[in-house]
């Protein structure tokens, strides 16, 4: 997506440790408008395909799939919780998952309510990296019983390979750009075409 590409190149940081900063208009400070775009062209790549239900994971995907939503119907969006709340009641599907920028495990959970066998699932993110957040999304979805539809990633850093590995298993991962190439000395941010 040639408009994401742009703002990356424009406003993205490489810092060490194979981190893109983008927080100025992805995952801090958050762009409306362009996540509106991305909502759309990710309604075009899934066009066909029914969706029942957006599921994603906290912190950083709440929003983007909050957006895509409207292109698909309205459907409800789920977002995986990062911790145990007392606002978290009855059932629930666990599993936990390694988080890339806070480096510790936390634990991923959803309500049995809000995810069930009939779900057509469209999973959304604002990072793919190792494809741990969303091995672990995958997981509490084989739990419910509910089908992953496919995947919608706003960026994918492929060097790391977790978006190969997931398309070699056959998901449909959309991945509005990806990154085959930073330096974090001279700022270079290449993109696989
Ligand atoms: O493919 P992976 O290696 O799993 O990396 C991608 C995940 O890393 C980030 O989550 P993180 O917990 O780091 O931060 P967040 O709270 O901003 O979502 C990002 O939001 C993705 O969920
Ligand atoms: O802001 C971010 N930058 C990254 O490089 C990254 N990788 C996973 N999650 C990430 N979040």
């Amino acid at each position: 997506m040639q408009e994401l590409e742009e703002r990356i190149q424009a406003e993205g940081t490489v810092k060490a440790g194979d981190v893109l900063k983008v927080d100025a208009f992805l995952n801090h400070q958050c762009d409306v408008r362009l996540f509106d775009h991305m909502g759309e062209a990710w309604a075009k790549h899934f066009a066909g395909k029914t969706i029942t239900k957006i599921l994603t994971i906290e912190a950083s995907g709440i929003g983007i799939a909050c957006c895509a939503a409207r292109h698909f119907n309205d459907a409800p969006v789920v977002f995986a919780k990062k911790a145990q709340s007392i606002n978290l009641d009855g059932d629930q599907y666990t599993t936990t998952v390694y988080s890339f920028t806070k480096q510790k495990e936390f634990p991923v959970i959803v309500s049995k309510k809000y995810l069930n066998p009939g779900d057509h699932v469209l999973l959304i993110d604002d990072f793919l990296a190792n494809g741990k957040a969303l091995r672990g999304l995958i997981e509490l979805c084989e739990e419910a019983g509910a089908t992953v539809e496919g995947i919608g990633i706003a960026v994918e850093k492929g060097f790391q390979g977790g978006g190969d590995r997931l398309r070699e298993e056959g998901y449909d991962v959309d991945s509005l750009a990806i990154v085959e190439s930073m330096d974090p000395e001279t700022g270079k941010i290449e993109f696989r075409h």
